[in-house]
This record gives C-alpha cells, sequence and structure tokens, in this order.
C-alpha cells in the first residue's frame, strides 16, 4: 500500500538511492517507493570547518553523493536517472560532528561523549532530478535537512562496552543505531524518529509534494537576496513559458524520449527556475502541473515486460559459456564467438549485443570482451563465480516459473510437472533426483554462499564461540570463511551423507580446513553434534512449521545455556513486501515461507532463544542471533554481549 499519494507521482520514473544503507533502504521500500540502489563513491572527506554548522556539512555531503552517481549512470550509458536521491546523517554534540566510528576504540570515545547528555541528529537530502541534452546531464538540486535531539541515559562503562562488542556501532553516524540495540541508551526523542534511523521519510514526502504539487502562482513571491545576484522568479516567466500548450507536447515528447519530466521548455528558462530554485527554495511553477495532467512514461512496465528476455539472455550466454571464452583482456569477434561454441553467427551476433545491451559486455570495431562484472561473476572459475547459481536459475528455477499459473491457482509448488513425480522430500526427490542435478544445486548453493559467508561471518563478533555447527552447510563455503575468520573456531558442517560424498571438489586448498568436520546425517531424524554455536543458514524459509519445530526443538534441546543460534535468511521487511528477491523467491512456494524479523524472532524465542538480534548486511542474505536462556548474563558476556 503507497499511503503518501505523491510517492505514487515517482512511479514510471527511473528512481535512484545513492546510498547503500540498507536502513534507508528498507525506510523508502515500505514508504512503497520504487528505486534501484546505486551507492555513491563520492569519499565522505569534505572539510567539516569549511562549514558554519553541522546541518551545511550533511547537505553539501548528501548532493555530492547524489551528484557522483546522476553523473556516473548518465557516463556508463548515457541514460541517466530521473531522480537521485542522496542522504547523510550525521551525529553533532557541542558543535562537533560525529560520524561512523572507524574501530572499536573510536565508538567508545563517541558513545562516552553521548553519554547522559543530547545530542543532534542531522540528515542532509538531496533530490537531484536528471534530464539530458545531447547525451549531456542536466541537474536541478532539491535539498533540507531534518534535526532531530536525542537524550543518552547516564550509561556504565559496562554497559557502554557490552553495546560496543556486540558490533552494532560500526556502521552508524556516531556510534549507535536506536532502531535495535541502541535504542536501549536512549531517553528521550525529540522530532522524526526515523530521522536518526537514517531517512527523514516525512519532511521528504512533504518536499515531494511542494515538487510534484507546487502552490499557485500566486503564491510566489519576488524574493531579493543581499549575499546573491538579482534572479528572475517564476512570476516573470511568461505563460509561453510556464506552461502553453506547446510546451506541454514538449513535455510529452520529451518523457516518450525517457527525459525528465521537468525539463519542459528551452533550457534557458529551465535554467533560470533552477536558480530561482535554491535561491527563493520556492518549487518550480507550472511545468510541473502540465506534466501532472499526462501519464507518465511507464518505464517500470516497460522493464518488467522485458525482464524474463534479459535473464533468459543472461542466463544461455553463461549456459555457452560466452563469458568464459571471453575471460581476461581477449576481444572476440561473433563469428569466432560463434565458431567456438558451434552456434550460428547470426544467433550469437544478436546474443551478444543483448548482453552488450545489458552491461555484460562491451563492443568496440575490434569485438566483444568481457565487463569487469562479467570477469568477476559471470566466468565459471572466477573466485565469486555466479555461474552455477545462474546454470541453477535456468535449468530448474525457470522451468518452475513456466508453470507459475498452475502454482498460483493451486497453492503448491510444481515439481511434480518438472520432475513428473510428487515430492515428498524437497532434497532428495527434486534438487538430488540424479548426481547431476545433486552437483547443479550444491554449485548453485556454493555460488552464492562464498558471495555472502563474509558478511554472514563478520555481522556480529563471533569469537567467544569455540565450536560451531552449521546444519545442512552444504559444500562447507561458510564452514571455511568461519575458521578464517575466527582463529579458536572450530566448525562442523552437518549434511546429508549424499552430499558430503560429493564435496570434494568444492574444497579450497590452504588454511584452516583442519578445524572444519563434515558430518553426515539428517537435522530430522539423527542426533545432531554438540556445538556452542549452531549455524542455519537458508534452512528454515524451506520447511513447513511441523520440520520447524522437529529442528528447532532438537537444536534448542542439544543447546546449553548461553550457547546461541545463527540464522542467515533474506530477512522480509515488516510489511512483507520488499525485498522484492525475497517476495519473488515465496512464489516457489516450497513447503516453507520467509519471515520478517519480528517472526523470526518470535520464532526463536518459542525455542528458548533470547536476546534475538538482527543485522541487515545489505548482502544477499541478512543474519539473526538468538542466545539459549540463560538465568545469568555474566554467561552471555563470556561471548563478548
Ligand atoms: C538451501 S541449501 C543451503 C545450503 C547452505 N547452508 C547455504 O546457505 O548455502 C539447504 C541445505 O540443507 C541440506 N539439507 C536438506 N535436508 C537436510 C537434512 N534433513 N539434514 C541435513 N541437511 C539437509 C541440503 O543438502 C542443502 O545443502
Amino acid at each position: 500500500m503507497v499511503l503518501c499519494p505523491v510517492i505514487r507521482k515517482l512511479v514510471g520514473k527511473r528512481v535512484v538511492l545513492a546510498s547503500a544503507s540498507p536502513r534507508r533502504q528498507e525506510i523508502l521500500n515500505s514508504a512503497g517507493l520504487r528505486f534501484e540502489v546505486v551507492p555513491s563513491r563520492f569519499k565522505e572527506t569534505l572539510d567539516k570547518a569549511a562549514f558554519s554548522t553541522p546541518y551545511e556539512y550533511a547537505l553539501e555531503t548528501a548532493k555530492q553523493k547524489a551528484l557522483e552517481v546522476a553523473n556516473r549512470m548518465n557516463k556508463k550509458d548515457f541514460r541517466s536517472p530521473d531522480v537521485v536521491i542522496g542522504a547523510d546523517t550525521i551525529v553533532s554534540v557541542d558543535g562537533q560532528i560525529l560520524e561512523k566510528p572507524a574501530d572499536k576504540q573510536h565508538a567508545y570515545s563517541m558513545l562516552s561523549r553521548l553519554n547522559g547528555k543530547e545530542h543532534s541528529v542531522f540528515t542532509g537530502v538531496a533530490i537531484v532530478l536528471c534530464s539530458t541534452k545531447d547525451k549531456q546531464l542536466e541537474t536541478e538540486v532539491f535539498e533540507f535537512y531534518e534535526e532531530t535531539k536525542v537524550k543518552f541515559s547516564d550509561l556504565s562503562e559496562e554497559l557502554l562496552w557490552e553495546y560496543i562488542h556486540s558490533g552494532e556501532p560500526m556502521d552508524k553516524a556516531g556510534g549507535y543505531g536506536i532502531q535495535s540495540l541502541g535504542g536501549m541508551l536512549v531517553e528521550y526523542v525529540h522530532g522524526d524518529f526515523l530521522n536518526v534511523v537514517g531517512f527523514p521519510l516525512n519532511h521528504f514526502c512533504k518536499k515531494l509534494v511542494e515538487l510534484y504539487y507546487p502552490p499557485s502562482k500566486d503564491a510566489i513571491h519576488h524574493v531579493k537576496h543581499d549575499s546573491v545576484p538579482s534572479v528572475e522568479t517564476f512570476e516573470v516567466l511568461s505563460d509561453e513559458e510556464s506552461g502553453s500548450s506547446n510546451s506541454t507536447q514538449q513535455n510529452v515528447t520529451s518523457m516518450l524520449k525517457g527525459e525528465s519530466a521537468f525539463s519542459c521548455g528551452d533550457p534557458g528558462s529551465l535554467r533560470k527556475k533552477e536558480v530561482a530554485q535554491h535561491v527563493s527554495g520556492e518549487p518550480m511553477a507550472n511545468c510541473s502541473e502540465n506534466v501532472e495532467n499526462q501519464a507518465p512514461f511507464p518505464t517500470i512496465l516497460i522493464e518488467l515486460l522485458d525482464g524474463f528476455k534479459a535473464s533468459k539472455a543472461m542466463f544461455v550466454a553463461c549456459k555457452l559459456k560466452v563469458f568464459d571464452l571471453l575471460k581476461g583482456k581477449d576481444i572476440l569477434k561473433a563469428k569466432d564467438v560463434a565458431a567456438h561454441i558451434n552456434a550460428s553467427v547470426c544467433g550469437i551476433e544478436r546474443l551478444l549485443d543483448a548482453c552488450t545491451a545489458l552491461e555484460l559486455l562491451n563492443k568496440t570495431n575490434e569485438g566483444y570482451s568481457n565487463t569487469e562484472l562479467a570477469n568477476k561473476f559471470l566466468v565459471s572459475d572466477s573466485e565469486y563465480s555466479l555461474h552455477g547459481f545462474i546454470i541453477h536459475a535456468n535449468d530448474y528455477v525457470w522451468q518452475f516459473f513456466t508453470h507459475l499459473e498452475s502454482a498460483v491457482k493451486e497453492g503448491t509448488n510444481q515439481n511434480h510437472q518438472i520432475f513428473e513425480k510428487k515430492a515428498q522430500n524437497l532434497f532428495q526427490d527434486t534438487f538430488y533426483h540424479s548426481r547431476e542435478t545433486k552437483l547443479r544445486f550444491m554449485n548453485a548453493m556454493h555460488c552464492i554462499i562464498k558471495v555472502t559467508a563474509r558478511d554472514v561471518a563478520t555481522a556480529f563478533d563471533l569469537s567467544g564461540f569455540r565450536s560451531a555447527c552449521d546444519l545442512g552447510g552444504c559444500t562447507g563455503a561458510l564452514a571455511h570463511v568461519l575458521v578464517q575468520e575466527y582463529p579458536d573456531l572450530h566448525v562442523t558442517v552437518f549434511e546429508l551423507p549424499d552430499v558430503i560424498e560429493n564435496i570434494s571438489c568444492f574444497q579450497p586448498l590452504g588454511q584452516g580446513s583442519s578445524r572444519i568436520t563434515f558430518t553426515p546425517g539428517d537435522f530430522f531424524k539423527d542426533n545432531i553434534p554438540k556445538a556452542d554455536l549452531y549455524i542455519l543458514s537458508r534452512i528454515l524459509h524451506d520447511w513447513s512449521d511441523d520440520k520447524i519445530d522437529i529442528l528447532l526443538s532438537k537444536i534448542s534441546d542439544t543447546c546449553k545455556p548461553g550457547s546461541a543460534l545463527l540464522v542467515a535468511e533474506i530477512v522480509l521487511g515488516e510489511e512483507k513486501i520488499s525485498p522484492p528477491r525475497a517476495v519473488l523467491q515465496s512464489l516457489s512456494m516450497t513447503e516453507g515461507k520467509q519471515r520478517s524479523s519480528s517472526e523470526y524472532k518470535q520464532l526463536l524465542e518459542k525455542y528458548g532463544f533470547t536476546w534475538v538480534q538482527t543485522k541487515m548486511t545489505g548482502n544477499f542474505l541478512d543474519v539473526l542471533l538468538g542466545f539459549k536462556k540463560t538465568t545469568h548474563n555474566s554467561e552471555l558476556s563470556n561471548f563478548g554481549f
């Protein structure tokens, strides 16, 4: 549901959030905004002393972040976004700006400064409207900031260090996250809570209202500032400039060309309006009113319409090992690629052009070559290859989605259509029904967990644990990262015997592997090994509540008080409509389901795990950690919590 009608005004526009912050993404997602995430590469190194107030610093950083992304995207494919949103959150105390702590000691000095005092949280937000003229990017910047006052209670040193050891402060401005454990430090909040989380949604919506529902012409006044040259404001624009039928026609044409809905009139008049906007802080006049009456170009629908073609083009190029052929610096013509993989020249030429359009390949007069993205993720033997996962998507998931209509009507998964028999057991009867399909599935899991393992392993500080058991740990890819990260940790991978028989080709040579043991077994039927820490990575979403009951009861019974359970899954937003990859995965209708953070928390608590914390990693998987109930909190501090 989209509560704020103005958010709907952005439907059909290419909206980009220039921030990697999962918190900002979640806030905007839950407001119903559809956007792409392109984290800014702007280095946050502006000289703070050059700004007379903290919010000016936050505003400038937000603006530079957004402009960097707008410029980069425009240069990259000459297809600029319509709107780029940049934001920067800082904490200010005693006139000093605090950003993210560099290490635990730095976090301690920040939190000590905030202890027992009131401080301000400022978020600067820049909304950059983009358009192009002769492939040159033109931008208009609208900016605002929000201030929220927060007061910390008087906190003991012990509590501050406990909080620091939770790992939570490290990626947060001021060294705390109010939406999670950090909320316990806070006595009061005056102002917008979401501003402290990282994005002032309310003010953002008001700003959009100003932009998209501007006040009538009469309401706009001349402004004169002593410090800036006198400029024309909206009132001096002629009718023609500000909204005649001619300019309406131009708007429609420019929108159909994919240009910004705001690029009406000649560029000169646009620039005048732009200056006026900056000076007066007032919105653009009739230009956007005209646009309101036009149906915007439904970019999102067109992209959805073509989505399956794009996926399939990438799948087929992977299956034919096109990226392997072009790996490194090789440049080949279509006919050479066709000869190598024994395919038609015209077919390959079309496939290579499609991959170029999708930014997987580069094309010059000499021929085609891999983009960096393809070299890194699509070549089958690259370190972080997703090739195996893509082949699984092509050979299995794709088939499933061709039966989606029946799946939706029947409310069941369609394995019986694909495998021609009803699956009693998801793994034995489907993924593992032949050696070929088993290796394909294992390779797919191996690819995806390799890319995400480091973030899973480090989402919490696990250095207090000595033994871990990764239940359904497949090829052991997560176990390998865990033993690299934690030199005192031993990991048992508990897996089906069928899988363990086939793990040898997935084992890296080298350090740490002597601390990994593979133990065959069935986690529903057999006893599970004893450990301080149990791990369920992408297990719970696959199973029915009955099966989960068996598994979690078993873990809970085996766990000693103070031991912990770590769950890695894609965590749904509380409204359960984001992130799209989780919601789309749900369509595969396995026995299980995806859950939100509060649902996982409830589930873990039901089996005796307390103190459940969630980390949204920004990577493919999010992580939850809960501790087996203990009467003594001191047992938790053995693990640094
Ligand atoms: C979706 S995969 C996740 C693999 C791995 N944990 C990861 O995150 O990539 C589920 C894994 O659970 C294993 N599994 C399924 N049923 C099992 C059972 N009854 N006992 C032990 N492992 C099982 C499968 O073999 C598979 O490797």
